[in-house]
């Protein structure tokens, strides 16, 4: 058997204790697995002292991370601080300068200097691996990089945010506000420290930015990604979308188009009966699609202590292997800057309009979409709400982002709204 292989770890919450447990539970299991014993030399934390689910009596404190990240009785580095800087970007610099392979769930960080953070990695003969920054323990950097390598990838998707699938399901089975769910969330521990992280499509904007390199052979641009969160998501429309035969989902989506690379996570209707309309709770799902395999579908836990701990311990397995590959799955000075694009490709939409009871209202509202060019696909008209507006929900044909636009814009001068218009985009998946 060859020399073990040393980690140390900076970070022990709830990825960092994660990892420890499954490197000591399966220490025989991973031996026979890798050819290389794997052992935890150091450690590092804020406190020292904290109660921990874990015994870490056997490994070597250290107050700070780049004790660890330098250190010479450390092969691998073990990046589970988090932060889209400071700590976690200068100790896995310097991990990767003292000559160290580095495996990170930290997504902030890679897909604000992931490019960065490759070249430095691939200039210097070393390998950053970072499995549990995408959906947990999906194993889809892995899939995309290594399974679909034959593939030209046409788009990528799916939902990547375990908080906000949570709260949009929740609102429709409980029949419950945003608000309410969203209190309910951070009760349960579900979200993260900056609750606009999760809320806010941030987290999984991240998300989609990195697997759009991958997907396309691109420097990864979180910049580019046009994001929306879900805090203006109503339980109307949630419950209007479901008569209507869909789900609200805050959906990621990448695709290169002629005019460029489309990046976009927004709440989206999709089927209700497609796999990503039957995603509950917190589970994460990613759909590749690529020109020889065709649509693949991952699912499965995309946070918590287990999937993501299962996650890193894959890049580790990886490492001990002697698997080494670029980071972004080809060599980072031949990724392409691509050419930012907005969202362009024709969609059917879902409008919600809250109208006077009059008469004319409804061609008012049909003149104005019609003007816009968006011909109609199904229109429904509720009951009298309690201030004696009508609710009426309009799915159009497939038509531009553009149209939509102009069609929201100029709703609200026909004078028959009692309130704005609702628009939300349905995708095929
Ligand atoms: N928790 C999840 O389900 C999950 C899922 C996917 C990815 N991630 C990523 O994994 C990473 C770790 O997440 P977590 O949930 O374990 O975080 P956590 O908050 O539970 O733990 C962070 C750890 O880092 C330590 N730390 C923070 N600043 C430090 C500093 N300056 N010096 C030394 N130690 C410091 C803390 O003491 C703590 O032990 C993050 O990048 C996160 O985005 C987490
Ligand atoms: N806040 C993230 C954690 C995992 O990245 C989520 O809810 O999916």
């Amino acid at each position: 058997m060859s020399s073990p292989l040393r980690l140390g770890i900076a970070g022990l919450g709830t990825v960092g204790i994660g990892v420890i447990k499954i490197v000591q539970k399966h220490a025989g299991l991973l031996a026979k697995r890798t050819g290389r014993e794997i052992t935890i030399t150091a450690v590092s934390a804020r406190d020292r002292m904290k109660n921990r689910d874990a015994d870490i009596s056997a490994y070597r404190w250290e107050d700070d991370p780049m004790a660890v990240a330098t250190a010479d009785d450390v092969d691998l580095y073990i990046e589970l601080v988090g932060g889209d800087n400071g700590i976690a970007k200068e100790s896995i610099e310097a991990a990767l300068h003292a000559g160290k392979d580095v495996v990170t769930a930290n997504k902030a960080l890679l897909a604000m200097h992931g490019q960065e953070l490759a070249e430095l990695a691939e200039s210097l003969g070393r390998v950053i691996r970072f499995e549990a920054a995408v959906a947990g323990g999906i194993p889809v950097i892995k899939t995309m990089t290594e399974s679909l390598a034959g593939n030209s990838t046409t788009r990528v998707m799916g939902v990547m945010n375990g908080t906000c699938n949570y709260i949009l399901t929740r609102m429709e089975s409980a029949g419950l506000p945003y608000e309410a769910v969203f209190e309910e969330a951070r009760q349960l521990g579900y979200l993260e420290a900056d609750p606009n992280l999760d809320v806010g499509g941030i987290d999984a904007g991240h998300k989609l930015a990195i697997l759009s390199s991958i997907a396309f052979g691109t420097r990864v641009n979180f910049d580019a990604v046009e994001i929306e969160g879900i805090e203006r998501v109503s339980i109307d429309d949630i419950n209007r979308a479901s008569d209507m035969g869909y789900r609200i989902k805050l959906l990621g989506i990448a695709q290169m188009t002629p005019r460029g690379l489309e990046q976009r996570m927004s709440p989206c209707l999709v089927p209700a009966d497609s796999p990503l309309g039957q995603l509950a709770g917190g589970t994460n799902m990613i759909v590749v699609e690529g020109d020889s395999v065709g649509q693949i579908v991952l699912r499965g836990a995309g946070a918590g202590e287990g999937p993501t701990a299962s996650a890193v311990m894959s890049d580790i397995a990886d490492i001990a292997r002697g698997i080494r590959l670029p980071v972004f799955g080809q060599p980072a000075t031949g990724l392409k800057p691509a050419q930012p694009a907005r969202t362009a490709v024709p969609a059917s939409y879902y409008m919600r309009l809250e109208l006077q009871d009059k008469p004319g209202a409804l061609a008012k509202i049909a003149s104005v979409l019609g003007e816009a060019g968006i011909s109609i696909d199904r229109m429904r008209q509720y009951g009298h709400s309690s201030d004696s507006s009508v609710p009426v929900l309009v799915v159009t044909h497939k038509t531009t982002p553009e149209a939509i636009d102009f069609a929201i814009e100029a709703l609200p001068r026909t004078g028959v709204l009692v309130s704005d218009p609702v628009e939300l985009r349905i995708e095929e998946v």
